[in-house]
């Protein structure tokens, strides 16, 4: 798998390498041994069933499991996004985007990152004044001002209604285009991961089970012949019957 894994990177610098990664929760092995690498500017979807450790395995990426083994480097900044906003409800809009931010030009880059997700007119604004959507840019926003090497993304757009997921899902692709962040994106969603990965890794039995480049070129249709046969072939693995 490391050889593998290290293949796509053509040269390019990792910007997340994890090496034999493994958590276990009592006598349950959730994770039995990951490797993973993430090249700078790269977007990698990691799909797998319901319990398959995808969120277990985000959280270490993170920094925020102190039980598991292995190693995990990030090379430069990261931040994550959850499924939950995760937003101070007692916090006006800009102060959460802003929290932790030291600096001068704080200010500046809060309204930077608000105006990048189309919120600049509510700064000012509560968290419960948000619609969800609008609470999700907000996190969005929180993790952009850090301008981060590497995002982590935990079924970001999983709470949200069809409509907005795809304009969640758009406004990823054009804030990745302008950034040129790399990206671990955790998803159910196998058509979400199509869109927005270069490469999809598939979580089964503790350890990356399979892994697929995404040739499809950088404007995606679903009604794309090509994506319909990854479409099918990646809900197959997931043990999902298309016909
Ligand atoms: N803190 C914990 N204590 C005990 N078991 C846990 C803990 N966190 C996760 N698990 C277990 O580890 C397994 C993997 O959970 P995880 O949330 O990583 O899966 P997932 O692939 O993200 O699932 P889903 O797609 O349903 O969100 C599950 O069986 C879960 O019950």
């Amino acid at each position: 798998m490391a050889s593998r894994t290290a293949g796509h990177l053509n040269g390019a610098e990792p910007v997340l390498t994890a090496h034999a990664v493994r958590r276990a929760f009592g006598p349950t092995v959730v994770l039995a041994g990951v490797d993973l690498t993430i090249a700078r500017g790269e977007v990698v979807a990691l799909l797998g069933g319901s319990g398959s450790g995808k969120s277990t395995l985000l959280r270490i990426l993170a920094g925020l499991d102190g039980e598991a083994s292995g190693t995990s480097v990030v090379h430069g900044t990261a931040a994550v996004v959850f499924q939950e906003h995760r937003l101070l409800p007692w916090k006006r809009v800009a102060e959460n985007v802003g929290l932790g931010l030291s600096g001068a030009d704080g200010p500046g880059r809060i309204r930077r990152a608000l105006a990048e997700v189309g919120l600049a007119e509510r700064d000012r604004a509560w968290p419960a004044e948000l619609s969800g959507g609008q609470a999700q840019r907000v996190a969005v926003a929180r993790a952009l001002v850090r301008e981060p090497d590497l995002l982590l993304l935990d079924e970001p757009f999983g709470a949200l209604d069809a409509l907005t997921r795809l304009r969640m899902q758009i406004l990823l692709r054009r804030l990745r285009a302008e950034h040129g962040f790399a990206a671990l994106l955790v998803t159910h969603d196998v058509e979400e991961a199509l869109l927005l990965a270069d490469r999809i890794l598939l979580l089964d039995d503790g350890r990356i089970a399979a892994e697929l480049p995404v040739d499809l070129g950088p404007t995606r249709t679903p009604d794309d012949p090509a994506f319909g046969a990854l479409r099918r072939h990646l809900l197959d693995r997931l043990g999902v019957p298309t016909t």
